[in-house]
């Protein structure tokens, strides 16, 4: 046995992830992430959501930030790094931010990330991750922790072409290992009502945008 754990993201997944988003503007590759890391990540947001210290997530940022549960329906708590799994996770996006930035000159220079608990009944409607102009979140990713999931447990993240939002392209299980990326500015996607509590980790690579001299808030 390697006194090592194994990769967080399985290292042929990089340039696939590449390829696709050139290709298409979304990645999608099942099995990829560590087994062992999505169920810690995946207990230490069983804990989070037992203590009630997640928050209900919004919709906007900064002051503009409101509660529309008629969109969204999660339960939020951003990585702070605390924990070795958290470590491991971000160490990995950290691995394809470079890769990203060699190979497309994206210019990302910082993630962010937060857990997402979706309780039975809870959805997030047809959006983008960042409008065109005030795009400091570039590339969008999304984690899958659940450690199973039956074909009826509904959860899926739909994703639409980015030329047509009303186009299906995929249809995402939200089942560990799991792991989407996407251009969060041009990629329509929304998570389906769940029937089953639904665990994820929501990323954003970012760019710095100032505007009118305020730097956006990290979050
Ligand atoms: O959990 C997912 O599948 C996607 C979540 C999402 O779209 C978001 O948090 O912006
Ligand atoms: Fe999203």
């Amino acid at each position: 046995m390697s006194a090592f754990p194994p990769p967080a993201l399985a290292p042929e997944a990089l340039p696939q992830l590449i390829d696709a988003l050139v290709a298409q503007g979304w990645y999608l590759g099942t099995d990829v992430l560590d087994g062992d890391l999505c169920a810690e990540l995946h207990s230490e947001l069983q804990t989070l959501a037992d203590h009630d210290v997640l928050e209900a997530a919004g919709i906007g940022r900064g002051r503009e930030l409101q509660l529309r549960r008629d969109i969204r329906g999660d339960a939020i708590h951003w990585l702070d790094r605390k924990s070795l799994a958290q470590r491991r996770y971000l160490n990995a996006m950290e691995d394809v931010q470079q890769a990203l930035n060699q190979a497309l000159f994206l210019g990302l220079f910082e993630y962010e990330a937060h857990f997402a608990h979706y309780p039975t009944g809870a959805f997030y409607r047809k959006h983008l991750d960042s409008f065109r102009g005030r795009a400091n979140r570039v590339v969008s990713t999304v984690g899958y922790l659940n450690p199973d999931w039956p074909s009826d447990g509904g959860g899926e993240m739909v994703i639409y072409a980015p030329d047509n939002p009303a186009c299906e392209v995929a249809r995402v299980r939200p089942a560990a290992g799991t792991f989407a990326c996407f251009l969060a500015d041009s990629v329509p996607h929304e998570v389906l009502p769940t029937r089953l509590p639904r665990a994820s980790i929501a990323g954003w690579f970012r760019r710095n945008a100032s505007l009118g001299g305020l730097v956006d808030p990290a979050h």
